[in-house]
């Protein structure tokens, strides 16, 4: 029998979900984070998901989109990007994304952002319907499970008192120490075995000091710094300096390709990205300049599962390394990461995922993390189902909210601890 793969629906919802006090250079996270859960649903009853940022800027540009792919088939999606949609420009031109820490926020960024969930819902159709998993689409997976590290950051205990929150148990870390413990607990609930510590938050001595404390506590594991651009090109070259014995890659520690090449013409530590190539339109200067020597991925805002196969290929013409972004997210995302991590030949770096941080998800089992591994589902499609009432339950505290938490906004979270707090001029050390 030949299925109707028609679309006969597109489902947005907008949710809020806990995320504890994390800590980064323009602030903390705030306590609930907006997601957008995209279901494209066939006329022969297929339901594909897909998962992206929730803010109102991608919310806007979903609508029209899940209206133009009504009526269209979940095999369109070449269709789906050649779209000519049209972006509020107001919503873009900002000099680095406002608590999303990616790179400059273009308007063709804000649009394959939500095409990407809309590709991933397609492609969990496309899989469902013909008994494929997703990585049999792309081309099919080389491995039958894909790491990821420790993803650490300076946190609080808890949010500040008077604010509602969810609770978590993964206690404060503000020093070395705290650091450290909150590595082993890393290891202990998950089994990761190379950690990225969030930077750009303490004076560099301080970080220098954590990740020194980090490498004594696992001898010979990989271990990253991440400061999101916050010092200047002579500090970026001190840190690099003090740690180039420790370090598997130092993360945007300098704002835009220009500066990232004089620190990369001056160090032999390697330097990575996801902030100063961000679009396929940023690559030819970056490497050709050797500004960095290891891209992260994304599919969220590269536009899908293709494109980070396209860039990944790109890369590996370039001789550039390939490692994995993650900002805040849910299985769903876990899930397309893990499927199109698995299908890349070159990712020889363990990715990053904020999924430890989410103790909600809007899926019916959780995705475990074994000896810091995501097993390669061979189940059609994405390989993960949703639960309805999980989804309803984190999507009535969005309708509730009175507008403060839709749009994600670390320096206005850290206001309310700090009420001085303004985000940080780059460098700011
Ligand atoms: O690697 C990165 O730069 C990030 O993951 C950026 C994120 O937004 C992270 O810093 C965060 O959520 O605080
Ligand atoms: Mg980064």
């Amino acid at each position: 029998m030949t299925r109707d793969l028609t679309v006969a629906e597109v489902r947005l919802t907008p949710i809020l979900v806990a995320d504890p006090p994390l800590l980064n250079t323009q602030g903390v996270h705030q306590p609930y984070t907006p997601r957008l859960i995209v279901e494209v649903v066939t006329a022969d009853g297929t339901t594909g998901l897909g998962e992206t940022y929730g803010d109102t800027k991608y919310l806007e540009l979903a609508r029209p989109l899940a209206e133009h792919l009504t009526g269209r088939r979940v095999t369109d999606v070449n269709e789906l990007f050649a779209l000519d949609l049209a972006v509020d420009e107001s919503r873009t031109g900002a000099a680095v994304d406002a608590g999303g820490l990616r790179g400059v926020q273009t308007a063709d960024k804000l649009r394959l952002s939500v095409l990407s969930a809309f590709e991933v819902a397609c492609l969990d159709a496309q899989g469902k319907a013909s008994g494929l998993p997703v990585h049999a689409l792309l081309g099919g997976r080389v491995r039958d499970s894909v790491e990821y590290s420790a993803y650490l950051f300076y946190k609080w205990a808890g949010h500040p008192d008077g604010v509602a929150a969810e609770p978590d148990d993964w206690g404060a870390a503000l020093d070395p120490a705290g650091v450290v413990a909150q590595a082993r607990r890393f290891t202990e609930r998950h089994g990761f075995t190379s950690f990225k510590l969030k930077g750009g938050v303490f004076p560099p001595e301080e970080e220098i000091a954590a990740v020194r404390a980090l490498a004594e506590a696992f001898p010979g594991r990989p271990l990253r710094l991440d400061p999101n651009g916050a010092w200047s090109v002579e500090t970026a070259l001190k840190v690099a300096g003090e740690l180039h014995d420790v370090l598997e890659y130092l993360e945007d520690p300098t704002l835009g390709t220009p500066a990232m090449a004089e620190v990369s013409a001056a160090t032999e530590v390697p330097l990575a990205t996801n902030m100063c190539v961000t679009t396929f339109g940023e690559i030819r200067e970056a490497f050709t300049r050797d500004a960095v020597q290891v891209l992260l991925c994304d599919h969220h805002y590269w536009g899908g599962l293709r494109n980070t196969g396209h860039l990944a290929a790109i890369c590996a013409a370039f001789g550039v390394g390939l490692s994995m972004h993650s900002n805040t997210h849910l299985g769903i995302s876990l899930a397309a990461m893990t499927q199109v991590a698995a299908t890349v030949p070159g990712l020889h770096h363990a990715c990053d995922s904020h999924y430890p941080w989410q103790a909600e998800d809007v899926l019916t089992e959780r995705i475990a993390f074994t000896g810091g591994r995501v097993a390669v589902s061979d189940a059609p499609g994405l390989g993960v189902e949703l639960d309805r009432d999980e989804l309803a339950r984190l999507h009535r505290r969005w309708a509730e909210d009175d507008g403060t938490l839709r749009d994600r906004d670390d320096a206005a979270a850290m206001r309310v601890a700090d009420p001085g707090w303004r985000t940080p001029a780059m460098p700011r050390w």
